[in-house]
């Protein structure tokens, strides 16, 4: 026991850099570190937050608990008198999925973003005091995807001034919705709105759905569950839902009027709101998502390279620093680094990614209160490609990791099938994650349509004015080395993102329609799209490392961090560097070199790394992945809490063993 102690302290001891420093590089900023420090502190000491016992819940234990939890979430939070900033950060710390992530990041923003200064100065104070829970209710159990295929109905009646909710289909039923099923009072429900006789498409409407007073549905609504979700804890603990309206009535004043409003008299009146702010609430959450790919995926790579760090196996008896003969680390097999340190490099370069967005969603909503529309699409473009490409890389990458663990990757108590459990669904809420890429590549097509007509592109697009250049430009590497120079880099991205962009627009003029090529090339769409999204993320990771950056050896870990991210996703997607000529086969090779050197480099600091996540062992809850290393004891004591293990003879024995045991043996003799 005491000797992997002893071995992570000594990992610890060969980085090559300031853990503390690079922690506030990772959270932000020094602020950021120590409120968010002090609350992971808070939640981890307060065995109200206990959740090592998640996994042998029943699905109703489980959905009672995290209720219980969420109310002393809640009341610690009054308690503490928390700010908004330290409130977030307890909800984030104590980790278990619950009605408030959905009334917080969904029904709030979309009341803030759709409804009109006078409605929300009547809802958000309700919404903000608790005093009604809500919930987001837009997809069917018919459409998801498509937005304006929903079935369900909102007739305005001008006799009573109110609209009538309705479901007229099985097909229209919201399916879904968090905390829907059993919790949320009330609704924003996404409905078509109908007024003398025409359908104007869909809108957002407040409508609430259970009693204030004993939560029982309101007359004409049916709502419930949806059922168990893939995974034993997970998304287990929280009420998916669905929801049927039979001509339900709410007052005019609660469609969320400030895109578009009905008048007394039943006229349809838009503002000089773009319509696609409606769906602003989605803009803000993948934005939130992209953050939360970084620490799903920092979370899953912290793990399995702890304990990469402790499992050994094979290999000739090294002598350990007490200079005791033992096996390989199983880090330190070339295969385990080309698996797991890329994972490391991408959770640091969706960390900077998922800060730019931040800042770029701040930026859209600062231009939006000044009226001024003009960042929106590339706001809308770049929130759904990050989410898209961040959440897949993070689930697979969380996949992995639980791989390079073997089987006791497996083990519950390595968090990790929980974890991977928790978040793949982000591949698909807030909009399917290919749904999304064809979005990224329609806005894509529209920016090189736009070059012909001599508009500038701007921002993540820019690189699109050099057009002319990046079609025919050549890489310059000749040895390994030149792969470390950023520009170098940077061009063989934009080349291959473009050549694939224009090779996309070119083809489309091949077809009929627009809308056929579409159909036809959406693959190769898809592709372009990522190719773009991956240069925004190198980019910006790029840009980070040219910002004043402190911190004794923190510098040169980042590059290192960033070259690996880089030369990895030329080695994964070699076909487009060469097929477009963007790279030679030659420079190809002589990227694998570098990447290969470049993982020798970061090896000494890998621990250190995942440290300056500060993760505390109760978030990252994981035996695997303890702080101490300390991975053989606990896994063991973990295994005798087991159910099972409560009793020496099991429960059946005697109903199921015994018998067939005797049987067998009465057979024998016979
Ligand atoms: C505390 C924080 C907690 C965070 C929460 C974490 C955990 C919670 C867990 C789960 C919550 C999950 C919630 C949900 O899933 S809610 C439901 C989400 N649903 C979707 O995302 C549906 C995806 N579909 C769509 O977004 C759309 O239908 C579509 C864009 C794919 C297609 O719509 P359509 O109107 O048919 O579009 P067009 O392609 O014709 O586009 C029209 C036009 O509008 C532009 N545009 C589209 N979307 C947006 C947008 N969001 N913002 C701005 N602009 C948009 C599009 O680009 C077109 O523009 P044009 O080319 O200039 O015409
Ligand atoms: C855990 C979880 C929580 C959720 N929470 C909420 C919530 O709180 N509120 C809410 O309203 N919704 C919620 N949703 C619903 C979610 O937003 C939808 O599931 C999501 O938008 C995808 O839509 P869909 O299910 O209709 O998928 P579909 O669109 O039916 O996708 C099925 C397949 O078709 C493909 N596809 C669909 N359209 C196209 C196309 N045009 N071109 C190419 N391929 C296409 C997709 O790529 C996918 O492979 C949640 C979902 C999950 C899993």
């Amino acid at each position: 026991m005491e000797r992997i102690m002893d071995h992570l302290a000594h990992e610890r001891s060969k980085a090559q850099f300031s853990v503390e420093e690079m922690k506030i590089i990772w959270a932000g900023s020094l602020h950021a570190f120590q409120v968010s420090d002090r609350i992971a502190r808070l939640v981890a000491s307060d065995p109200g937050f206990r959740k090592d016992n998640r996994a042998v819940l029943s699905r109703k234990e489980l959905f009672k608990s995290a209720l219980r939890k969420a109310a002393y979430v809640w009341k610690r939070i009054n308690e503490l008198a928390l700010s908004e900033e330290e409130a977030s950060w307890l909800r984030f710390y104590v980790d278990e999925l619950a009605y408030a992530y959905i009334h917080w990041g969904m029904f709030v923003p979309a009341i803030k973003g759709s409804a009109t200064e006078e409605q929300q100065q009547k809802w958000l104070p309700l919404a903000n005091n608790m005093q009604i829970i809500g919930t987001y209710a837009q997809t069917e159990l018919g459409h998801g995807s498509n937005v304006r295929g929903l079935e369900t109905t909102a007739t305005f009646d001008q006799e009573t001034d109110e609209f009538i909710i309705h479901s007229p289909t099985l097909t229209s039923s919201k399916w879904w919705p968090g905390g829907l099923g059993k919790v949320a009072t009330h609704a924003v429900v996404y409905a078509r709105l109908i007024t003398d006789g025409q359908d104007y498409g869909v809108h957002g409407f407040l409508v609430q759905i259970r009693s204030l007073d004993d939560h029982f549905p309101l007359p004409g609504v049916t709502v419930g569950d949806i059922g168990m979700k893939f995974g034993s804890g997970a998304f287990n603990s929280i009420d998916n839902g669905f929801l049927r309206f039979n001509h339900v009535r709410i007052p005019r004043n609660q469609m969320l009027m400030k895109v578009s409003r009905v008048t007394r008299q039943g006229k349809y009146v838009e503002s000089n709101v773009p319509k696609q702010l409606l769906y602003g609430a989605m803009v803000y959450v993948r934005q939130i998502i992209v953050a939360d790919a970084s620490i799903a995926l920092s979370r899953a790579v912290c793990i399995a390279t702890r304990y990469s760090a402790v499992r050994r196996q094979f290999g000739p008896p090294h002598e350990d620093e007490n200079g005791k003969g033992v096996e390989t680390q199983v880090i330190d097999y070339k295969t385990q680094q080309s698996r797991l340190f890329p994972l490391l490099a991408s959770a640091y370069a969706f960390r900077f990614v998922g800060e730019w967005l931040k800042w770029l969603y701040t930026d859209l909503i600062q231009k939006l209160e000044a009226n001024d529309f003009s960042t929106l699409p590339e706001a809308h473009a770049c929130t759904a490609g990050l989410k898209s490409l961040t959440t897949s890389a993070a689930a697979d990458g969380i996949k992995e990791c639980w791989k390079l663990c073997g089987g006791h990757g497996y083990l519950s108590s390595s968090g990790l099938p929980e974890l991977y459990a928790a978040f793949v669904p982000a591949c698909t809420y807030e909009g399917d994650n290919i749904v999304l890429l064809l979005q990224v590549s329609r806005f894509l097509m529209k920016t090189i349509s736009q070059l012909q007509t001599g508009k500038k592109p701007i921002g993540t697009t820019a690189y699109m004015a050099h057009v002319e250049h990046l079609i025919q430009c050549r890489c310059t590497v000749q040895k390994a080395e030149d792969w470390l120079n950023p520009s170098v880099i940077l061009e063989a991205f934009e080349a291959r993102a473009i050549r694939l962009s224009v090779a996309c627009a070119e083809n489309l003029t091949k077809f009929a329609t627009p809308l056929q090529g579409f159909s036809e090339l959406s693959p190769d769409l898809v592709e372009a799209a990522v190719a773009h999204c991956q240069l925004i993320v190198v980019s910006k990771f790029i840009e980070k490392l040219q910002q004043n950056i402190e911190g004794n050896g923190v510098k040169q870990q980042l590059e290192t961090l960033c070259n690996i991210y880089c030369l990895n996703l030329i080695h994964k997607h070699l076909g487009d560097f060469l097929s477009t000529g963007s790279i030679s086969p030659k420079q190809a090779s002589l990227a694998s070199d570098q990447l290969r050197s470049r993982y020798s480099k970061l090896r000494s600091n890998v621990i250190a790394l995942v440290d300056a996540f500060n993760y505390t062992d109760h978030f990252l809850g994981s035996v695997l992945g303890r702080y101490d290393g300390n991975v053989y004891p606990k896994l063991y004591e973990e295994a005798w809490k087991d159910p099972l293990n409560d009793s020496i003879v099991p429960d059946g024995y005697h109903e199921y063993i015994q018998p067939l045991l005797k049987q067998q043996l009465q057979n024998a003799r016979l």
